[in-house]
């Protein structure tokens, strides 16, 4: 321990932290970055306070490998940058305060790390990669000096890779490094790899070449032969030869010089010279003209610059002059993936990838708010302005014309770039060419795209109304025809004289289910695409947009669906319609007495194929998906009539081709008509089936079925007709009840639901032994075994059914509690 050393536990998480197995080059490239980081940090002070300058003149980054006098071996990364204090020291290398820590943990000790350097670099938990080649580690820092600490102090972090403390001390070499931090890693006996120069020089081109725009300097040392003096010559050469008067020996000395001469090789020396070579001597890429850029070097900026080990799918370089006189330089990126917390709250989130730089100099990543459209903010954007002053603050930005410019510009930029890769995959599509490579090329890119921010151009037609028809072009859905469409395929498709965009939304159905829809079916059987909506966002998309191309969007599962040739002959068409809603006069009267709690009026249909019935929201009224999201917003709420009245804005429509529609017609119209007449029982019998195909209509088209307790068993068998006010009971009590008519079994007969009680209270406190199983074998208690016996003797123990069970007078039998028995 060294002399006035301060002892310090690690936060747990870091002592984990150090264990991971990881690929160990991503070292090197985490503290480069980090040595980047502290002196765009310096520079940025500098703006405001130059007297963080002084100290030391240059901004750089230095490596360098030796061996240390007591053998070890140690690689060394200086910069000149802000430095840190004692207590940064210890707060910033001693603590974890990263949100991302646990989850970085959890994850990379679940999986086998080893090889992908991914991982830790993702979470940006760069210092302590430097334990992956070290046993020990020195961190020497000298804080920039500031009005707040003029006189600092330079001082030592230590701590030893299998240790779980560290110390921190002031620096026995004093202020040595006139300002900045140095990291010393006394590497490993297994990591002496990285002590070979051409390794680092490796490294460092393919990792963190595009880490920084200071200069990283490698300190290299190699032999050169080099001309000597003839006397030196002499001299040099008399060593390794006895000394020696001997005239032959002098002799052979002269034939050995002579023979030299005639190969003219001048008389050399090996000298070993010292060489500080810089590594990355590259103009910083956006400076460039994108012509000399290639997509790997694009690909390198990006991952260096954000941190993002996954390749970007897009990137758009360009000038461009803001209009307010500043002209700049920038690439925007489309990132492979969005984060989570993206869509956890996306109206909030603000850009926050927005590397801003004046004339090459880092300024900020934070524009604010207001930097782009919220629902852009996952872009990452690099742009370096020109024109502006080199001391310009986050305020003055805010209120400078060049911010909003600067939005609009890379807003523009982001849609061109998209709806370019989106134009070419579709022009590649129509084309059809199966050999053309360049069609799959973009075809994968686009799909890679649509994956991602299929959801986010969605959003962005709802919030950002200036851009609505370039975003809303780029969304596609799924449809009944089995592809993922356009809204602008959609219309190219559409069928002579239609004149709605057809839509089913079922949020969280999938697309298969949604195809199978009874809304579906005719329109399915037809030939006409419907598109499917299945997230969340969908049916807010349509319901804002109103129309693509004034073509209005029509929800299928709602009245005033029009397939557009019905006008083709309209008077023979009505005629018909009259003809069987005249026929079926009886039918919809008893169903419109039968179904006035659920829907507002009984229609014949013009959407059905095969199924019987369905239930269709008024153009005003809830649709299925609509009530599930109202259901759980209102429930009690103040406006919870208007949410009432809003469900039963319904239509029961019916199929008058359905057999099963038919029949029911028929036994309506059997029913005698005169009340002296009636035959009460005949009618509960069909009270029920029509009740049990308006719930099954509910439930085909997507709704809830009402099956609360407020409705309460009617006394079917009951002779007097006042008791007779038949009510709609629990859905399935009625399926039983048909179930059990069809099966010829009794309908009143009761189950017998009895159950065995629970022993009584034990109040006796639990003994070990009662706990204790044996590890490797099974043991059977043998009272556990009396109890088989038991149950076994008790026949009145059966199984309870989640079935509601009904007496003889058709009551509902409560349950039997347990005490009771
Ligand atoms: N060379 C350095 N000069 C000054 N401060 C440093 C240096 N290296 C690390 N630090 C400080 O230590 C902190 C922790 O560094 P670490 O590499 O663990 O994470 P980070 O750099 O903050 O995260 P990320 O890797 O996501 O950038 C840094 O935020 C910085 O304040």
């Amino acid at each position: 321990t060294q002399d006035g050393a301060k002892k310090f536990d690690y936060q747990s998480d870091v002592a984990r932290l150090r264990k991971i197995v990881i690929n160990r080059d991503v070292f090197l490239r985490e503290l480069i970055s980090n040595a980047n980081d502290a002196l765009e940090k310096l520079r940025l002070t500098s703006l405001t306070d130059p007297e963080v300058l002084h100290g030391a003149e240059q901004m750089n980054i230095t490596l360098r490998a030796y061996k240390d006098e007591d053998g070890s071996s140690r690689l060394v990364i200086t910069d000149t940058g802000i430095g840190m204090s004692p207590e940064e020291l210890t707060a910033n290398l001693g603590t974890l305060a990263k949100s991302g820590t646990t989850e970085f943990l959890a994850k990379a000790e679940s999986t086998d790390t080893t090889g992908t350097g991914n991982l830790i670099g993702a979470f940006g938990l760069g210092f302590y990669s430097s334990f992956l080649v070290s046993d020990r580690v020195y961190v020497a820092s000298l804080a920039a000096p500031s009005s707040a600490n003029p006189n600092p102090t330079q001082h030592v972090f230590s701590s030893s890779a299998d240790e779980s403390t560290f110390e921190v001390y002031p620096d026995p070499r004093g202020n040595s490094l006139g300002r900045g931090t140095e990291i010393t890693l006394v590497l490993r006996d297994d990591a002496l790899e990285y002590m070979d120069t051409t390794k680092i020089m490796d490294l460092v081109n393919k990792h963190s070449s595009f880490a920084t725009s200071f200069p990283v300097y490698l300190f290299t040392q190699r032999t050169e032969e080099v001309p000597v003096e003839d006397e030196e010559s002499e001299a040099e050469e008399s060593t390794p030869l006895p000394s020696s008067e001997d005239e032959d020996e002098e002799e052979a000395v002269v034939e050995e010089v002579s023979e030299q001469e005639e190969e003219k090789t001048p008389k050399t020396q090996s000298i070993t010279v010292d060489e500080w070579v810089q590594l990355n001597s590259q103009l910083p890429i956006w400076t460039r003209d994108p012509k000399t850029v290639s997509d790997e070097e694009y690909e390198r900026f990006y991952e260096a610059t954000f941190k993002d080990h996954e390749k970007p799918l897009a990137w758009a370089h360009f000038t461009g002059d803001s209009g307010s006189g500043v002209s700049f330089r920038a690439i925007i990126y489309i990132p492979s993936h969005l984060d989570n917390s993206y869509w956890q709250n996306p109206m909030e989130t603000s850009a926050k990838d927005i590397r801003l730089m004046v004339k090459r100099v880092f300024i900020t990543n934070d524009l604010g708010e207001d930097a782009l459209p919220k629902w852009a903010s996952w872009i990452k954007v690099v742009v370096d302005a020109e024109d502006l002053p080199l001391n310009v603050s986050r305020e003055t930005l805010q209120s400078n014309k060049f911010l909003k410019q600067l939005k609009s510009i890379i807003t523009r930029r982001i849609i061109q770039t998209l709806s370019k890769l989106h134009d070419a995959a579709m022009k590649d599509k129509k084309d059809g060419d199966e050999d053309d490579v360049e069609s799959d090329v973009d075809g994968d890119k686009w799909a890679e795209i649509s994956k991602v921010y299929n959801n986010v151009f969605k959003l962005g037609a709802v919030e950002d109304i200036k851009n609505r028809d370039k975003l809303g072009a780029l969304v596609t859905f799924s449809t009944n025809q089995g592809k993922d469409v356009s809204l602008d395929d959609y219309l190219e498709n559409r069928k002579k004289g239609q004149k709605q965009i057809f839509y089913l939304a079922d949020m969280g159905k999938s697309t298969e289910d949604l195809a199978k829809s009874v809304f579906v079916e005719k329109l399915h059987a037809r030939g006409y695409q419907v598109l499917l909506l299945s997230e969340p966002l969908d049916e807010i998309f349509v319901q804002n947009l109103k129309n693509w191309k004034r073509l209005p969007f029509q929800d299928v599962a709602k009245a005033g669906l029009k397939f557009g040739d019905e006008e083709e002959d309209p008077a023979e068409e009505k005629e018909k319609q009259k003809a069987l809603t005249e026929q079926y006069k009886p039918l919809l009267d008893w169903l419109k007495k039968e179904s006035k709690d659920v829907v507002r009026d009984v229609v014949i249909s013009n959407r059905l194929v095969t199924s019987p019935c369905a239930i269709v929201a008024d153009t005003h009224g809830y649709t299925a998906n609509i009530e599930k999201m109202m259901n759980a917003q209102v429930a009690g709420g103040s406006n919870k009539f208007m949410h009432e009245y809003a469900k039963k804005m319904k239509l029961l429509e019916i199929n008058p081709r359905s057999p099963l529609i038919e029949g029911l017609l028929k036994r309506v119209e059997q029913l005698p008509s005169e009340e002296e007449e009636r035959d009460l029982e005949a009618e509960d019998e069909l009270r029920e089936v029509t009740s049990v195909l308006i719930d099954g209509a509910l439930v085909r088209s997507g709704f809830g079925v009402p099956d609360s307790n407020e409705y309460v068993l009617s006394p079917l068998q009951s002779s007097d007709p006042s008791q007779r006010d038949f009510k709609r009971n629990r859905f399935f009590t009625r399926v039983d009840r048909i179930l059990r008519r069809s099966l010829g079994v009794s309908e009143t007969a009761p189950t017998d639901s009895t159950v065995k009680p629970a022993p009584p209270v034990d109040s006796k406190p639990v003994e070990e032994e009662e706990l204790s199983f044996d590890d490797t074998h099974v043991r059977i208690d043998p009272e556990m075994m009396g109890l088989f016996d038991q149950q076994e003797a008790a026949p009145q123990a059966q199984a309870h059914w989640e079935v509601e069970e009904i007496d003889d007078e058709g009551n509902a039998v409560k349950p039997v509690s347990h005490d009771e028995l």
